[in-house]
């Protein structure tokens, strides 16, 4: 007999191939905040809650040159991905002295430079491994699309990629902060070209503004780009992602960005971007109306992050929250790849809880004070001008404006009339 269809799983995407990339002076934080142990903690806490025995586990693999070609250019993949048996040469031959290009790999020169603590790396910041680098940035990106083909299929409900390092910064020709491959741009342009979607939509909650998914996709009207970010005027890493950024050409109206300013007085937290996910990101991404949602998931954003790398207080029920309001778009395919997030305990319980929305569990609520309390006045001006800009390209969302200054125990009962164009 014909056996039932199953209900697809949630998928989730972790390879240990991912743990060992890292600088090779061989320090953790504080000198190098993005290393393994990030990814080895949340592993452990997803199994040790028994949340890996109820999803299901793909088996992630290294994106191919072509896959990452659609994204970078030749060059960068060559420089990048590494001399493995199965790259094609390139690769980076070895370093000069502090600022000494590294040897010209068939990519083309390309600068490495002397850290401080006598490892190398592409940027002050970001350390490369010549053994462990490329593997575990190729793996991440081959685990993302996955993830993401798989979701669009049908095959999986929705997903959750475990991976590192990051992506979001990486441009088509620059490996930057912490990133080499941008893993969400790769699935989201596959996505366009093997599956024929016209609608994707990223999220990009990171509490860093994605420059290189904004920059791969800013002409693109068939991927919307929005972000959540600390900006502070651009005085805040990377210092790209101002509202007035739009997009461009056919892209015009599909990039979104909601740039927090004001700094630290005070730290923003649930009750700032519930405001947004209610009166921005939410009536624009309904309007949009994506075949998938793709999240460039960072929890840097999370309440224990230190001023550099973060220094707000959004809880891990937030990001549940975020997350399952997702989960009402594209038939709920959604899929979470981890960005940054430093602070393991806090990591831990976001991807706990973001999992957990992931299976349709119910959720822990944001706490009381953070339902009952109107958006800092600050982040009130930063959601208004934000809609001021957007209206122009998504005029729906002035319905939403009232919204804005309300906290969201006051909102809730009003976001269907507002949708309903009844406020
Ligand atoms: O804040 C960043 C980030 C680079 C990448 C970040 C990310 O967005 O969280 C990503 F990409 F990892 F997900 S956050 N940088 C690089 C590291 N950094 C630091 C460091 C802090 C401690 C040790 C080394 C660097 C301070 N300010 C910066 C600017
Ligand atoms: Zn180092
Ligand atoms: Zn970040």
């Amino acid at each position: 007999p014909l056996v039932g269809a199953r209900a697809p799983a949630t998928g989730l995407a972790y390879d240990p191939l991912m743990l060992k990339h890292g600088c090779s002076c061989g320090a953790h934080a504080p000198t190098h905040p993005e290393h393994g142990g990030r990814l080895q903690s949340v592993w452990a806490r997803l199994c040790e809650t028994n949340l890996v025995s109820r999803t299901e586990r793909t088996r992630p693999r290294k994106a191919t040159f072509e896959e990452l070609q659609s994204v970078h250019t030749e060059a960068h993949v060559l420089m990048f991905a590494g001399r493995g048996r199965d790259a094609g040469g390139g690769g980076v031959a070895g370093v000069g002295g502090v600022g000494g290009a590294a040897g010209a790999g068939a990519g083309g020169v390309r600068q490495l430079v002397r850290l401080a603590c006598g490892g190398v790396g592409v940027d002050s910041d970001t350390a490369w491994s010549e053994a462990h680098t490329a593997p575990a940035a190729r793996m991440a990106a081959g685990a993302v699309l996955d993830l993401a083909l798989r979701t669009a299929r049908g095959e999986l409900r929705n997903g959750f990629a475990v991976v590192r390092p990051p992506g979001h910064h990486a441009e088509p020709n620059q490996a930057m902060g912490f990133c080499f491959f941008n893993s969400v741009a790769i699935a989201a342009r596959t996505l366009r070209t093997r599956m024929g979607l016209q609608r994707i939509l990223i999220v990009d909650w990171d509490v860093h503004h994605g420059n290189g998914t904004q920059q791969i996709f800013y002409e693109d009207p068939h991927v919307l780009y929005v972000s959540i970010h600390r900006h502070d005027e651009g005085n805040f890493f990377p210092g790209t992602g101002a509202g007035t950024e739009c997009g461009a050409g056919a892209g015009l109206g599909f990039n979104v960005n909601v740039p927090w300013s004001a700094g630290l007085s005070p730290p923003l937290g649930d009750a700032e971007y519930l405001a947004a996910f209610r009166a921005i990101v939410m009536p624009i991404a309904k309007e949009y109306d994506p075949e998938i949602v793709l999240v460039s998931c960072g929890f840097d954003a999370a309440a224990g992050h230190p001023a550099p790398l973060g220094g707000y207080n959004v809880s891990a029920a937030c990001f549940a929250h975020m997350t399952r309001d997702l989960m009402q778009l594209a038939n709920g395919k959604v899929v979470l790849s981890l960005e940054g997030g430093y602070d393991l305990p806090a990591m831990c319980d976001c991807a706990q809880e973001c999992v957990r929305a992931l299976l349709g569990e119910r959720l822990a609520a944001p706490h009381y004070a953070e339902l009952a309390r109107k958006p800092h006045p600050a982040a009130q001006e930063v959601l208004r001008s934000t809609m001021a800009i957007q209206a122009h390209h998504w005029p729906k969302i002035k319905r939403y404006s009232e919204l804005i200054g309300m906290s969201a125990l006051e909102a809730g009962p009003l976001v269907a009339a507002a949708r309903l164009g009844r406020l």
